[in-house]
C-alpha cells in the first residue's frame, strides 16, 4: 500500500473548494464569440473530483459555499442525485453568485475557459462554515489551491487542513491554479507552498508547481524540497506527455493514453478522483496512475468534465486494451 488510511470512517474522500456551473459550447469547434447554444452542467475542480470518485464507488461529500438561487440548488441537487453528500454545503445568504465556466471548445486542442468569478459565493466559505465532526468522518481531504485565492476561504482551507492533521485525516492538495482568482503572483507563491508543505499528497501540472516555486523547476527537485515537509507523495502532471509520481523511494512515470479528443478541459479531475480511488483501493503506485491516465482520456472525449466521469468497468477496459501495466 502507497498510502494507509484510517478505517471505519462514513467518507472516504472530501473535497473542499468551489462548487460552480459550466456552460460548455454545445455548437463547438467554433471561438466563443461565435458560440450560441451551451449545455449546462455541475462543475468547478473539487466537485468534479467529488463526483468523479463517487462513481467509482467512493463515498464522497463536498465541502463548500453555494449561492442561495437557482444556480446553487442546481449543483446541490445533481450532487444529490450522484450521491455527492451534500450536508457540509453552506448556502450564502449574502447575495454571493455561484461561479460560472464557459468553455470555448474551438478545436480538439485549443479549449479556454472564460470564469465568471467576481465576488462568487464558494471564495465565501468561511472557517466557522468547517465542522470538525464533518472531517473527523472521512479519510481523505482533498484541498483545491483556488480556495486559497481569498479570505475567508483561504482561512477556511488552512482550518480544514489543520482539523484533517488532528483527526488522521490524509491531507491532498491539488494546485488546481486558475489565474484570474488572484491578485498577484507572491500570493499563489506564498499559500501554495504553506499548504504544500501541510500535505500528505500534492498533486499539480508542471506549470502550476512553477507558479508555486515563482519559476521554471524540475520535477525531481520540487518533489524533494517538498519531502522535507509533510508530503510523502508528489505527483507532476505533463498533459499529453504523461505524468510522473515521486515517493521518497523513487519515481514512476505513466504515460497518457491515446484519446479521441473534444476538449482538454476536465482531465486533471478524472486524473485526480482515479488517482485517489487507486489508492484508497491499495493499488500499486503505477496502477494507480494507469487509472488516473486511463480516466482523463476517458473524460477528454467526452463533452462535460462532471457527468463524463467514468465507471471502474470503462477504466478497467481501457487498461486492458492497452495492456497497461499489470495489476497491482
Ligand atoms: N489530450 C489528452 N489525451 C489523453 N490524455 C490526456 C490528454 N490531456 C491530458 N491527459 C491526461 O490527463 C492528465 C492530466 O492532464 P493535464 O496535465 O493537462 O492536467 P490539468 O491541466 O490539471 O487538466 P485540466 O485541463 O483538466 O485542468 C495527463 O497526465 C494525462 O494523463
Ligand atoms: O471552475 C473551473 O475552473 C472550470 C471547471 O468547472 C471545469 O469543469 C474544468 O475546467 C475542469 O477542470
Amino acid at each position: 500500500m502507497v498510502l494507509s488510511f484510517a478505517s471505519d470512517r462514513p467518507f472516504d474522500l472530501v473535497t473542499l473548494g468551489r462548487a460552480c456551473v459550466d456552460l460548455n459550447a454545445f455548437d463547438y469547434n467554433r471561438p466563443l464569440e461565435e458560440t450560441k447554444t451551451f449545455v449546462k452542467y455541475v462543475g468547478g475542480s473539487p466537485t468534479n473530483i467529488a463526483i468523479g470518485a463517487r462513481r467509482l464507488g467512493l463515498r464522497t461529500g463536498i465541502i463548500a459555499k453555494v449561492s442561495d438561487d437557482a444556480m446553487g440548488r442546481f449543483v446541490v441537487s445533481f450532487l444529490q442525485q450522484v450521491g455527492v453528500d451534500t450536508s457540509a454545503i453552506v448556502i450564502d445568504r449574502e447575495g454571493h453568485k455561484t461561479g460560472l465556466a464557459f468553455t470555448e471548445i474551438k478545436s480538439p486542442t485549443e479549449c479556454s475557459i472564460l470564469l465568471y468569478r467576481d465576488d462568487v459565493a464558494d471564495l465565501y466559505l468561511s472557517p466557522e462554515d468547517i465542522t470538525e465532526d464533518y472531517l473527523r468522518k472521512t479519510k481523505v481531504l482533498l484541498i483545491s489551491g483556488t480556495a486559497l485565492a481569498k479570505s475567508p476561504s483561504r482561512e477556511a482551507a488552512f482550518y480544514a487542513a489543520e482539523l484533517a492533521r488532528r483527526h488522521g485525516v490524509r491531507l491532498v492538495f491539488e494546485l488546481d491554479y486558475r489565474p484570474y482568482t488572484w491578485k498577484s503572483l507572491y500570493e499563489p507563491m506564498v499559500y501554495y507552498t504553506l499548504m504544500a508543505r501541510l500535505a500528505d499528497v500534492v498533486i499539480g501540472t508542471r506549470e502550476e508547481y512553477d507558479i508555486m516555486e515563482g519559476g521554471p523547476g524540475q520535477d525531481e527537485a520540487t518533489a524533494s524540497q517538498l519531502f522535507v515537509h509533510a508530503p510523502s507523495l508528489v505527483v507532476v502532471k505533463h498533459g499529453v506527455d504523461g505524468s510522473i509520481a515521486y515517493t521518497r523511494e523513487g519515481a514512476v512515470k505513466v504515460q497518457a493514453f491515446p484519446a479521441k479528443v473534444l476538449k482538454t478541459f476536465g482531465a486533471g479531475d478524472a486524473y485526480a478522483s482515479s488517482f485517489l480511488y487507486g489508492l484508497l483501493a491499495g493499488h500499486t503506485l503505477k496502477r494507480a496512475l494507469a487509472m488516473a491516465s486511463a480516466a482523463a482520456a476517458i473524460v477528454v472525449s467526452r463533452h462535460s468534465s462532471s457527468e463524463a466521469m467514468p465507471a471502474l468497468e470503462e477504466i478497467e477496459s481501457l487498461l486492458s486494451e492497452h495492456c497497461e501495466p499489470s495489476r497491482g
